[in-house]
């Protein structure tokens, strides 16, 4: 096989397998290097290093103890390690022991990245095989915290900083990052991180934890991952008056200065990675979110996780909690608390899944849909003082201005609070649905936790363990009255790993919502009747990998049906594709 020649940072040369090596009949492998095959486990890779003290400081290939004898030998790096010789399984036993003495989660957050930071195969490792406990450690809620403090725990870049400050020089500083072949972008510009607002530079947690997310539950390979953060200021005064704060010391531009910094960012990556690298918008403000979802939609490979990646997971979570509450989705009403992004992506997506079950218009289905903001329930009298993604929603109806007064109104069978305001399902709210649903299904999104709407706890009390209930950051299974109750986890890591897989393998060059539709379908569909037995209506976090698979599988089948697929001819079986495409991050043996 041919081999490139790829200068490592400090001069020295590593040879490398060429990544876009021929599979699966003729179709390119997108992830050559990385094929999870036994063959390529025993016959890697080779490798030549000048110094193997380099070796052992560059993540992507250090294995530390893990280095053999042969290694040590050819790689020059006898006597720079103790001599035992250590597996991946033992090393990965270690950390998780050591993990496990911390008890402050932050403490395990800032380990886990630095060892992210010594041994990249070891932190997907260890991440892949304990899914379960240190998904809440690397993500939500945990991350949340992490960006809070992000300036003062900040020891090492971990993506790529764009300010204002390098406006005109976008394309330059792409070219600054290491690796060229990038398949998916997360970006944010900080302004509304998780429920905790606007926490300006400090948000390259977000990139950084939703990338290490698409390796870990979706298989993409980490140096085709690349975080980035948009600064252009923070309205956040505690940040701008902290002298540890990273980012750009003013307030955010807007407008026109604000558009161009984001068109010149969009214009530069299409033109640096071309037209199938993915970009997914974290966590900007609505003001901004939709804007540039429309803008760039139709130009881009694009993707908003808090509109579309939270619509998807919660409608999958629906049509499973379908099978519990009986009805078809049309048979349903629905309430939201917050009519942002997740609330009014949530809202569309439902309507237009009804509309087509039903083959009644949008504009029919939307009317078992109210959302209440923080003026009250959007009525049509509201009409013209409403923000245009809130406008579809004002239906007829009275005014009404609490919560409390429209569940009692409208007696919705599914409450979904999506508003970033913690505690706001109140006792009274959550007792109101109890009162005209046998089991109410109460969805409490917003996350952290501390942000969440009511805890599982709550909402199993005061309904009398009636409620099916899920949230955006995950709760311990609660017992109540002798019956244990397991909360689920409608969160969007269920779906961005999966549906970003299956537009990388088939090259897809646009997002539509047949395709989203297509992944929220396939995340349904991996819910077990086991599963339902003990009320859950989405399947535990361990088997996201094969889940992750199916969703890319549905997505990839979707893109090829609407022609947006570019990498051709279409592989037969795509859940296999998918799943032989995934990164394993398993040691290699160095030749
Ligand atoms: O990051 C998460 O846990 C889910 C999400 O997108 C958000 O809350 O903004
Ligand atoms: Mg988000």
């Amino acid at each position: 096989m041919d081999s490139t020649m790829k200068e490592l940072r400090g001069g020295k040369t590593v040879l490398d397998l060429d990544p876009k090596s021929t599979v699966g009949g003729g179709v390119e492998d997108p992830y050559g290097e990385d094929r999870a095959t036994e063959d390529q486990l025993v016959t890697p890779w080779t490798i030549s290093v000048a110094s193997g003290y380099s070796l052992l400081r560059d993540p992507h290939h250090n294995k530390g103890l893990a280095f053999t004898e042969k290694e040590r030998d050819a790689h020059y790096i006898r006597g720079l390690l103790p001599p035992v010789v250590m597996s991946q399984e033992l090393q990965e036993k270690k950390l998780l022991h050591n993990l496990r003495q911390y008890q402050v989660p932050l403490q395990k957050y800032t380990a886990l990245m630095d060892l992210a930071e010594r041994n990249e195969r070891l932190f997907y490792k260890l991440l892949i095989d304990n899914v379960e406990e240190l998904l809440p450690i690397v993500y939500t809620p945990t991350v949340g915290e992490a960006c809070q403090k992000y300036g003062s725990i900040f020891q090492r870049p971990q993506g790529l900083y764009i300010s204002l400050k390098e406006k005109g020089k976008i394309l330059e500083v792409l070219k600054n990052w290491p690796e060229r072949s990038i398949q998916v972008i997360v970006v944010t510009d900080g302004e509304r991180i998780l429920g905790l607002g606007d926490l300006g530079c400090q948000g390259m947690g977000i990139p950084v934890g939703k990338l290490a997310l698409y390796t870990a539950l979706g298989g993409v390979r980490p140096s085709s991952c690349l975080p980035i953060t948009i600064d252009v200021g923070t309205n956040n005064q505690q940040l701008l008056d902290n002298e540890f704060y990273i980012g750009l010391r003013q307030r955010r531009a807007t407008g026109k200065e604000y558009a161009d910094l984001l068109h010149e960012f969009m214009c530069a990556v299409k033109q640096n990675y071309g037209e199938k690298v993915l970009v997914q918008f974290e966590d900007f403000a609505n003001h901004n979110a939709f804007d540039l979802l429309a803008k760039y939609g139709t130009t881009h490979l694009v993707f908003n996780d808090d509109i579309q990646g939270t619509a998807v997971v919660v409608l999958a979570g629906l049509v499973s909690a379908l099978k519990l509450l009986g009805g078809t989705l049309g048979d349903h009403k629905f309430l939201f608390l917050g009519a942002g992004e997740a609330g009014t992506g949530i809202a569309e997506l439902i309507a237009l899944e009804m509309s087509n079950q039903t083959k009644a218009p949008v504009e029919e289905t939307r009317k078992n849909i109210w959302l209440v903001d923080s003026k009250g329930l959007i009525v049509s009298s509201r009409k013209d003082s409403l923000q245009h993604f809130k406008k579809p929603w004002a239906h007829e109806h009275a005014p009404v201005t609490t919560l409390l007064d429209a569940v009692k109104a409208i007696k919705p069978t599914v409450l979904i609070g999506t508003s970033g305001v913690g505690g706001t399902f109140t006792k009274e709210v959550v007792e109101a649905m109890a009162e005209f649903n046998e089991k109410p299904l109460i969805l409490a999104l917003s996350n952290p936790t501390s942000q969440s709407e009511c805890t599982a706890e709550q909402a199993y009390t005061w309904t009398q363990g009636r409620a099916i209930f899920a949230s955006g950051s995950p709760f311990d299974p609660v017992e109540y009255n002798g019956k244990v109750h397991i909360p689920g986890q409608s969160n969007n890591a269920y779906i961005f790993p999966g549906l970003g897989l299956g537009l990388v393998i088939s090259g897809a060059i646009r997002v539509q919502d047949a395709m989203l539709l297509a992944a929220s379908e396939a995340l349904a569909g991996q819910v077990t009747k086991e599963n339902f037995d003990k009320g859950m209506i989405y399947p535990p976090f361990t088997n996201i990998r094969k889940i992750s698979a199916h969703i890319a599988a549905n997505v990839a089948a979707k893109a090829y049906e609407l022609g947006l697929a570019t990498r051709l001819p279409r592989p037969e079986n795509l859940v296999k594709y998918a799943e032989s495409c995934m990164y394993t991050p398993n040691y290699r043996t160095y030749r």
